[in-house]
């Protein structure tokens, strides 16, 4: 739940990007050929209509019943690792390997965040915090 919060809300790649072949419509826009498109998953991420008034706030327990429940089957709702055939071909493993290194932490320890910590998540290569994430560790 909590890594999935934090990947709606913080998606460290924040649009998709596919080119066109040849001229496509979409809905109302007519896109000619070779036009990059980038597709902003971050928007999707935080869109009111699919999360709700509350789509800004940190909740993870909105996952709480899976992925399917929280975006109501929308299928763009949450999309941090792309979709179709282009899908991340890491998901799985980032998402185990984060599991994994939260569990080695809260094994051996608690944590704050310290009250030096500024909010600031950048864009750069993929969204990261601008000035890093101070942590004050209480050993268990
Ligand atoms: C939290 C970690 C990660 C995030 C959020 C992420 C996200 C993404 C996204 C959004 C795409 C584009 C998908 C699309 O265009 O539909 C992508 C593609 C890709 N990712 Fe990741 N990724 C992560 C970790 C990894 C890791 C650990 C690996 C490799 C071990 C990896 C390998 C790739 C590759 C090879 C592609 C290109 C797939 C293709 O074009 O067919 N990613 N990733």
């Amino acid at each position: 739940m909590i890594v999935n919060e934090s990947l709606r809300l913080y998606p460290p790649v924040i649009h998709l990007i596919r080119e066109t072949e040849k001229e496509v419509r979409l809905e109302e826009l007519n896109v000619p050929a070779n036009v990059q498109l980038r597709v902003s998953n971050l928007a999707f991420h935080h869109d009111p209509e699919f999360w709700g008034q509350d789509a800004q706030l940190f909740k993870p327990e909105r996952f709480s019943e899976g992925v399917a429940k929280a975006t109501n089957n929308n299928m763009v709702a949450f999309i941090p690792f792309g979709m179709g055939p282009r899908t991340c071909v890491g998901m799985n493993f980032a998402i185990i390997e984060a599991k994994i290194a939260l569990s080695m932490i809260l094994q051996r320890y608690s944590f704050t965040l310290s009250p030096g910590y500024m909010h600031s998540p950048i864009n750069g290569l993929a969204v990261s915090p601008q000035h890093g994430v101070q942590v004050i560790l209480h050993s268990l």
